[in-house]
């Protein structure tokens, strides 16, 4: 797909009911290696939708995510948060940031800390760096201990967390970003380490929690399934390029096999930049098992 018709496809696909919550416009990245991880793009992420990125490894979920979160600053291009402007200043980056939950595939807790402390982490955002040394208040305990029940840890909540399992690590990452009171929520591959029934109950608790809670959701996955089950709109990316931004019934099964083919077939596709977006089978291209 060109970027033109990227760009328009992005437009079409964005709930016209609901102001854009979260906006690229041209952005790329380009690594300090002179790898350049993200194409230029303009996507627009509406208020109360749920995205799903798809892509294969290095196809540039990750830094599309970081960007958005303004953990890695683009190359060229900006990302627009309605509530705060373009992120490139210190000050919008940090309100954005305090709006913006993230979760993690590998979860990123303290391990020795109990679940309470690592959710009470997540209210750091709004103290100063030196809070850490002075105690929670009640008010915030009685936050944490309310997100940390939504996740159904609440036996847990003064457990250390490395005795947890990973799912249960996964819903403590979970109640970590909803203490924050976020409007947006980014999470990166958030099931990838997590056997498939697990990942089912956890991708059910945040996508559930994302609808009562109105809020915009980001999640890259590799598990076209769950996509086309979660999603209100996936966008699909290779090689740092998006190719598919559409609804979950428009992503045939050669969009995806497309989405998942290897660099050297990808390399022709690119040539004819449409076909992946025909219903035309990439026999040779393997999809990831979780399909
Ligand atoms: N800090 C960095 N410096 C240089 N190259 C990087 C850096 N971070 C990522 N990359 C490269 O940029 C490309 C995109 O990486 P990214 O992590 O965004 O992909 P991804 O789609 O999230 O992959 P995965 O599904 O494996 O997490 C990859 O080729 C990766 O090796």
């Amino acid at each position: 797909m060109s970027s033109t018709n990227t760009e328009a496809a992005a437009r079409d696909t964005a709930s016209p009911s609901q102001p854009a919550q979260l906006q690229t416009e041209q952005l790329s990245v380009t690594y300090s290696n002179g790898h350049q991880a993200l194409q230029p793009n303009s996507l627009a992420f509406a208020q109360g939708e749920f995205v799903v990125l798809l892509g294969a490894s290095g196809a540039g979920k990750s830094t599309l995510l970081r960007c958005l979160n303004g953990l890695v600053k683009p190359s060229q291009g900006k990302v627009l948060s309605s509530a705060c402007g373009d992120i490139a200043t210190a000050e919008a980056r940090r309100a954005h940031r305090r709006q913006t939950g993230m979760i993690f595939q590998q979860h990123h807790l303290i391990g020795r800390l109990s679940v309470l402390d690592n959710v009470l982490l997540g209210r750091i955002g709004y103290h100063n760096s030196w809070r850490t040394l002075l105690p929670w208040s009640k008010d915030e305990k009685r936050m944490a201990l309310a997100a940390i029940d939504r996740v159904g840890l609440l036996d847990y909540a003064l457990q250390r967390a490395d005795q947890l399992s990973g799912g249960q690590q996964q819903r403590v990452g979970v109640a970590r970003a909803l203490i924050q009171q976020p409007s947006i929520l980014l999470a990166d591959e958030p099931v990838a380490s997590l056997d498939p029934a697990t990942a089912e109950q956890l991708l059910t608790l945040i996508h559930s929690i994302c609808k009562s809670d109105g809020l915009t959701a980001i999640v890259s996955l590799h598990q076209v399934n769950f996509a086309r089950r979660f999603a209100d709109r996936i966008v699909g990316l290779r090689s740092g390029a998006v190719v598919f931004d559409g609804l979950p019934g428009a992503l045939t099964e050669a969009a995806a096999h497309g989405l998942y083919q290897r660099p050297d077939k990808a390399k022709s596709t690119q040539e004819q930049p449409q076909q992946a977006l025909r219903n035309e089978p990439f026999r040779d291209a393997p999809l990831p098992s979780a399909l």
